[in-house]
């Protein structure tokens, strides 16, 4: 990995105040490992604690509605995440998408409204194993992407794509060394149509899916991984810290 990898835990709707204890413990591990960029999304409920708790890591968190607000009962705004001190969002994670039918359009939507208030993104895109053993994957991934990414301006700079292929998330199962490059190849390609040569070539793409401590190196060793973003693993500072420590090492080696 060229430049400093970045590992994002998705908490999923997972954590209560009893897990600031970890959020912290990743907090002062991270800062011994400057080689490697941390953040946590935990569910919103913990951001403006986990805020407060871990300085030096990222906070960011799950979702946003696409509306700068209005009569939308149980949502929340890019605008409310920021004030509740997040730095990030991640939007069209697959489970969104299957549990919520949300389109490559509300996605894109939700991207924009989060770049307008200066939250950076990470755009999830992924195919199932249907899509997969169709031979679909790199096109539907394509789609997603085209359909998914924001287009204000600057927004490359604020942009990370995760792929995460939906039969590789909290299944064990994980896609080969050489399917992984070749979908963040692919996915490299399709940036720099969108965005232009230059732009294009700094997104960072990560990869998610069933990422732990004893398949990181290879995961993070496929071509044009950037990092990983990381759910259930992500869950204890210490399998967390693991796959950090891998990826520490990585940039030592
Ligand atoms: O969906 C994921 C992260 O967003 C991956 O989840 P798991 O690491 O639990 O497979």
């Amino acid at each position: 990995m060229a430049v400093r990898p970045y590992i994002v835990g998705n908490w999923k709707m997972h954590g209560t105040r009893s897990m600031l204890s970890e959020a912290r413990a990743i907090d002062r591990a991270a800062e011994r490992l400057i080689k490697v960029e941390v953040a946590l999304a935990p569910p919103f409920t913990l951001i403006h604690a986990t805020r407060k708790e871990a300085g030096l890591i990222g906070v960011g968190a799950q979702d946003c509605h696409a509306a700068e607000g209005g009569a939308h009962t149980g949502d929340i705004s890019a605008a409310m995440l920021k004030d509740a001190g997040a730095g990030f969002v991640i939007v069209g994670h697959s489970e969104r998408r299957a549990d919520h039918g949300e389109t490559d359009a509300d996605v894109k939507a939700k991207a924009e409204s989060a770049l307008a208030v200066g939250l950076s993104v990470i755009v999830c895109v992924g195919e199932t194993e249907e899509q997969r053993d169709a031979g679909k994957a790199e096109s539907v991934v394509a789609r997603q992407l085209k359909g998914s990414l924001p287009t204000a301006d600057g927004a490359a700079e604020k942009v990370t794509v995760a792929y995460e292929p939906v039969w590789a998330i909290g299944t064990g199962r994980t896609p080969t060394t050489d399917d992984v490059s070749a979908m963040h190849r692919a996915i490299r390609k399709v940036l720099k149509d969108f965005y232009g040569e230059e732009a294009g070539a700094k997104v960072r793409i990560l990869y998610g899916g069933s990422v732990k401590a004893e398949n990181a190196a290879e995961l993070l060793g496929a071509d044009d991984v950037g990092g990983a973003l990381v759910g259930g693993a992500s869950l204890t500072a210490e399998s967390f810290l693991g796959i950090i420590a891998v990826a520490a090492e990585m940039q030592e080696g």
